[in-house]
């Protein structure tokens, strides 16, 4: 190297997300975008903007339930195939996507089977860490609106996922359960996972200033 010259820096990792340019649209009309941002690992980022702006479009287009219609996306560099990365995306949205008639334990023991689980955690373990222990077998259309949502967070944090799509997550909670969504969410991102929330509440998360992902109608 000459004298004097810059040192060379490594070139910096791939984001875990990239959106540039994203659009969706309906009716050849945008719901949101273009939008661009980037999800590091290890990061939460909160999706923000008015009723009707497009987050839980946004959330469902990156689980894969809707088509890129405008821009582009990338997974840890390359173009964004939903086959590459179908296992570690999770979605947690209005609809939580449990049978009803199956008990909480009995939809995580399918999940589990589809797709595995996280190394050292077990169904009844997680169960019973949301606060659902004596809820395991109740089938889970007699379960209350907030308990549905913990048998939800329950799969959430059995499966082996890295970018968590939480869509309200605070809905329907009690004030332990809220504390709890933020004790996953930190603990999941202590670990290098990531995650997109949209929420109208507070999001009380002490990992630092999380980036924010504006939408606007
Ligand atoms: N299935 C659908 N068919 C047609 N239009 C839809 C459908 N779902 C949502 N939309 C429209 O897309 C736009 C964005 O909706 P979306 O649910 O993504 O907003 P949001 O930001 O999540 O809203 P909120 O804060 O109320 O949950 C809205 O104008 C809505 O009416």
């Amino acid at each position: 190297m000459a004298p004097g010259a810059p040192a060379m820096s490594a070139p910096a990792p791939p984001a875990l997300l990239e959106a540039r340019a994203l659009s969706f649209l309906r009716a050849d009309e945008p719901v949101f975008g273009p939008l661009d941002f980037r999800l590091e690992e290890g990061e939460l980022a909160l999706v923000e903007g008015d009723n009707g702006s497009g987050k839980t479009t946004l959330l469902r287009l990156l689980a894969g339930l809707l088509h890129v219609d405008a821009g582009a996306l990338y997974w840890r560099g390359a173009p964004w195939r939903r086959e590459d990365n179908a296992g570690e995306v999770l979605l947690l949205g209005h609809q939580l996507g449990l049978k009803g008639d199956l008990s909480p334990r009995e939809n995580l023991a399918v999940a589990a089977g589809l797709h595995g689980t996280r190394s050292g955690l077990d169904i009844d373990g997680v169960l019973d860490e949301v606060g659902l222990a004596g809820y395991e077998d109740e089938p889970v259309r007699r379960l209350s609106a907030g308990q549905k949502k913990r048998a939800a967070l329950a799969r959430l944090l059995l499966l082996p996922g890295t970018l968590w799509l939480l869509d309200e997550p605070y809905a329907n909670l009690d004030r332990a359960g809220i504390a709890l969504v933020n004790r996953l969410l930190e603990r999941h991102v202590e670990a290098g996972g990531s995650a997109l929330v949209t929420s109208h509440g507070a999001v009380s998360f002490h990992g630092g200033q999380p980036r924010r992902i504006r939408l606007h109608a």
